[in-house]
């Protein structure tokens, strides 16, 4: 079988772009897009970028569930699975009112490169329910989440497909997760899911590794710039799993956290904040703007403000091209999923702010899933020192393969983290034939 992507023709992307002409880029356009610009530096089979346009498979789901009040309320959930020629499938899982069948292909599309560039033996997924979990009890979010677990049972298991958190869930719903699978499977299967809470298979160190890889690579990106940690003042965007774990990593370690946010605003103090006193959205949603502050912010001027860098840790597309113009700090460095679109990513680049990708930067979260999912398989847990230990191994051992990239080509940071993870991939599915 050939893909012919030379031809005279449109293919399946440019036909599927264009009918989304007028509404706001979306993850996976954002997604193919990134990877055809990397994909221009490399000489790899054009056919193997085609076919990496598309997810493997896509699930979608009917989740039916009773309310507290005795009626139903009917969900829609997806699992989009992009990629496995590098191993099981593997990324989180989000409830939120924008979730749809493209943002969850894009976002697994980002998991297949995250996991290449950091060298992880796992392919790219997401998935994820269009639904507001701020509107449903613990007792209606555990009904969903066993409920959708049961729709997807069957496309998911320890050497399949390995969902995780992502925005609007938690250790608890993994947890819930696990178990409905377990009942169903007649055994406990631990290695289904990542991000569970320690007392059930899950790692420590876990929730909080996004956030300090976060912290990780806005050092080493700041030391490459001949920069002084501790003379550097961070603006983050959100407060959750994330942000929150960013802000207080990178204070314990020095730099001034100057704003915060949560989805109704910022707080700003340019003599620094304190992320420890601060509740992230686990702890307290919605807490950033109940807490006394110097002066209060929109999301929007939170992303302009003059400040050595800037890390946008909430949601997605939040950098475009209407505000790119308007950014002010030296560095980004990328919390959230997808935060920059592409005329976004093209300003930045005319104006030289240096954007250091998603896929390299948040990647703690996975890399600490790939060390619990080791840990379900031998049955031993590793402690706390050991997990954060391995992922500063782990990060470092990535920025120097994405800054080596970097150093070697004229490309920006996120084509050099592509060209690391697409290299990678391409390689694979050489070495395993068309097409797995
Ligand atoms: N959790 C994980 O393991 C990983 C997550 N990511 C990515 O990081 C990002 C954040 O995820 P995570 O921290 O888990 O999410 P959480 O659900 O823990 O937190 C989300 C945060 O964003 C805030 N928020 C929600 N909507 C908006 C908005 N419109 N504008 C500004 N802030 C908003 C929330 O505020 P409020 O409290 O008011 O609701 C909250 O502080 C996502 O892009 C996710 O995909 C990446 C790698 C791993
Ligand atoms: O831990 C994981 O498997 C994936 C987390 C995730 O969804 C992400 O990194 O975006």
């Amino acid at each position: 079988m050939t893909i012919d992507s030379t031809a005279d023709h449109t293919t399946r992307a440019e036909r599927e772009s264009e009918t989304a002409d007028s509404d706001p880029e979306s993850a996976v356009e954002t997604a193919r897009r990134q990877l055809q610009h990397a994909a221009d530096h490399l000489d790899i089979d054009p056919n193997i970028v085609e076919r990496l346009k598309y997810p493997t498979s896509v699930h979608e789901v009917t989740v039916p569930i009773e309310r507290d009040d005795g009626t139903v309320e009917v969900y829609t959930g997806y699992r989009a699975q992009h990629d496995s020629v590098r191993g099981p499938h593997k990324g989180g899982l989000r409830f939120h009112p924008d979730v749809t069948r493209d943002e969850c292909v894009g976002l697994g599309m980002w998991m297949t490169w995250k996991c290449a560039v950091m060298d992880l033996p796992f392919g790219g997924a997401k998935g994820g329910i269009a639904v507001d979990p701020k509107d449903l009890s613990a007792a209606e979010k555990e009904r969903l989440t066993r409920r959708f677990t049961e729709g997807i049972r069957s496309s998911i298991g320890p050497t399949k497909d390995i969902p995780a958190p992502d925005m609007g869930t938690d250790p608890q719903t993994m947890a819930w997760l696990m178990d409905a699978y377990s009942m169903q499977e007649g055994e406990t299967i631990p290695g289904v899911v990542t991000g569970k809470p320690p007392i059930v298979g899950g790692s420590e160190g876990r929730e909080e590794a996004p956030g300090r890889s976060v912290a990780i690579i806005t050092r080493e990106v700041l030391e490459y710039y001949e920069r002084d940690l501790e003379e550097t003042t961070i603006a983050i965007q959100g407060y959750g799993s994330v942000a929150a774990n960013a802000a207080r990593r990178l204070d314990e370690w020095g730099a001034t956290v100057v704003a915060v946010s949560d989805v109704n605003g910022a707080i700003y103090d340019p003599t620094g904040l304190d992320p420890h006193a601060i509740p992230s959205h686990d702890e307290e949603p919605e807490a950033v703007m109940r807490q006394d502050a110097f002066e209060t912010l929109t999301n929007e001027a939170l992303l302009e403000l003059d400040v050595d860098v800037l890390v946008p840790a909430a949601v997605g597309n939040v950098l475009t091209e209407e505000n790119a113009a308007a950014v002010d700090a030296d560095i980004v460095v990328e919390g959230a999923n997808g935060p920059t679109t592409s005329g976004a990513d093209e300003i930045l680049a005319e104006r030289g702010i240096p954007v250091v990708p998603d896929i390299l930067a948040n990647a703690g979260g996975v890399t600490v899933s790939y060390f619990e999912w080791l840990q379900d398989i031998n049955r031993r847990s590793w402690s706390l020192e050991r997990v954060n230990s391995e992922l500063e191994t782990e990060m470092v051992t990535a920025w120097n393969d994405v800054r080596e990239a970097y150093e070697a080509r004229d490309v920006t940071w996120r084509d050099a983290a592509y060209i690391v993870a697409l290299s990678r991939v391409a390689s694979a599915h050489e070495a395993r034939g068309l097409w797995p």
